[in-house]
C-alpha cells in the first residue's frame, strides 16, 4: 500500500497538464488496419516526469506522435478518442493551431540528434531559428543570447564560441544536449523525448538523465519514451507499461520495481540492463503482435509464463491493482472474468 500516500499527495498538489482518454490511432493500410494505439489513457500532471515503457513496436512513438498530431500517413487518430492539454481539446485545434502548440506548448526531442540537425546549419542558428519560427522573443540579438545562454545551461562549454559550430563538431552527446536546448527555447510546458539517452556511451547517459532531470520543473512536464526501465527509474516519477497498444501497467516508480504486478513488466524488468547489474540478462521469447494480426484475449498471452487458459479468450481490463497502480492482467481480478468465460 505504498503508494496510496503519495497518490492522495500527488492529488492535491498537482494539475493535469495532459489528458489523453482512449486514445487510438490506426495505420489504414492495403493489407488490413494495424491498431497501433488501443484505448489508451493517461494523464500528466504539470511539472511531472512519466515514463512510456515498452519493446520495439508497442506504440510508444505513435502515442506520443499522436499528442502532437505528427502522426505518418495512413496513421489516423479515431474520433472516440481524447487529448486534452490546459482543458483545451487538442484534436479540435486546426493545423495553423497545432503548429504553434508544437514548440511553444508542447516540444519534442526525436530519438536521433544527427539526423534531427541540419548539417549545414550551425548549432547556434538553428536554436535561433527555432525560436524565430515560434515567435518567441523581441529581436536576432535576444534570440542568438537566449540560445548562448541555453547552450550553456546544457552543459556546452564555452557556448558564446561553440554558437557557430556545426552538429559534425559536436560529440554525440552534445548533439543531444543541444537537442534538449532546442527544446526547451520557446519554454514549453511539456517535453516528450523519444529515447533520449539510446546510443550513448554509459556516462553520457547518465549526464543526459541529469541534465533532463535538471531541466524539468514545476513548469516544464516530461514524457520519456523509452524500452529502458533503468532509465524510468532514475528519471521519472510515474510509468505506463505499454504492450501491443495497449496499457499493461501503470503505477508510480517504486511500485513498479518493488511490486511489478503484470507479467510482461516482470519480464521488462529482467532485460533491463541497468537494473540487471550484470547478472545474466534475458529476453522475453517470442515476439509482440505485429501488423493487423492480433491475438484474441491479452495480446500478451502467447508469451506470457504465467497464462491461464482464460488468458486466450478474455482481454483484460485496466483496474486499480489496490496499490494505488492499475494492472491489466486476469492475475490480478477477482473471479468476474472467470465466471465470465464459464457461461455458455
Ligand atoms: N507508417 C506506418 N504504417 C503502418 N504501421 C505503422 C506505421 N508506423 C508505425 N506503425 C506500427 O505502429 C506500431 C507502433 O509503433 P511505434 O513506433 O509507436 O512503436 P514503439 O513502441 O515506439 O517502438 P520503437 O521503440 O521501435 O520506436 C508498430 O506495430 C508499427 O509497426
Amino acid at each position: 500500500m505504498h503508494t496510496n500516500k503519495w497518490n492522495a499527495l500527488h492529488a492535491f498538489s498537482r494539475m493535469a497538464l495532459l489528458e489523453v482518454e482512449n486514445l487510438c490511432t490506426e495505420f489504414r493500410t492495403k493489407d488490413g488496419t494495424v491498431t497501433a494505439v488501443d484505448d489508451v489513457s493517461f494523464t500528466i500532471d504539470k511539472g511531472e516526469r512519466i515514463g512510456v515503457v515498452g519493446e520495439s513496436g508497442a506504440g510508444k512513438s505513435v502515442t506520443g506522435l499522436s499528442i502532437l498530431q505528427l502522426v505518418e500517413y495512413p496513421g489516423v487518430i479515431t474520433d472516440d478518442s481524447s487529448i486534452r492539454l490546459n482543458g483545451e481539446d487538442l484534436l479540435a485545434k486546426s493545423e495553423d493551431e497545432m503548429a504553434s502548440i508544437r514548440g511553444n506548448e508542447i516540444a519534442w526531442i526525436p530519438q536521433d540528434p544527427l539526423s534531427s540537425l541540419n548539417p549545414t546549419s550551425t548549432i547556434g542558428e538553428q536554436i535561433v531559428e527555432t525560436m524565430r519560427i515560434h515567435g518567441y522573443g523581441d529581436d536576432e540579438n535576444d534570440r542568438r543570447q537566449r540560445a548562448i545562454s541555453l547552450l550553456a545551461d546544457v552543459g556546452i562549454p564555452d557556448a558564446a564560441n561553440r554558437f557557430d559550430d556545426y552538429p559534425s563538431e559536436y560529440s554525440g552527446g552534445m548533439r543531444q544536449r543541444v537537442l534538449i536546448a532546442m527544446a526547451l527555447s520557446c519554454e514549453p510546458s511539456l517535453i516528450i523525448a523519444d529515447e533520449p539517452t539510446t546510443a550513448l556511451d554509459v556516462s553520457t547517459q547518465a549526464q543526459i538523465v541529469n541534465l533532463l532531470r535538471d531541466v524539468t520543473s514545476n513548469d516544464t512536464a516530461l514524457m520519456v519514451i523509452t524500452h529502458e526501465l533503468g532509465l524510468v527509474a532514475e528519471l521519472c516519477e510515474r510509468v505506463m507499461v505499454l504492450y501491443a497498444g495497449t496499457v499493461a501497467e501503470k503505477s508510480d516508480v517504486a511500485g513498479i520495481f518493488d511490486d511489478p504486478k503484470h507479467p510482461y513488466t516482470k519480464n521488462l524488468l529482467k532485460c533491463s540492463p541497468h537494473l540487471t547489474m550484470g547478472e545474466e540478462l534475458n529476453t522475453i521469447p517470442g515476439s509482440m503482435p505485429v501488423g493487423s494480426e492480433r491475438p484474441s484475449g491479452c495480446q500478451f498471452h502467447p508469451r506470457c509464463s504465467e497464462a491461464m487458459e482464460e488468458c486466450s479468450v478474455v482481454e483484460p481490463e485496466l483496474l486499480p491493482d489496490g496499490d494505488g497502480g492499475e494492472v491489466a492482467c486476469l492475475l490480478h481480478t477477482d473471479q468476474e472474468y472467470n465466471m465470465k468465460v464459464d457461461q455458455p
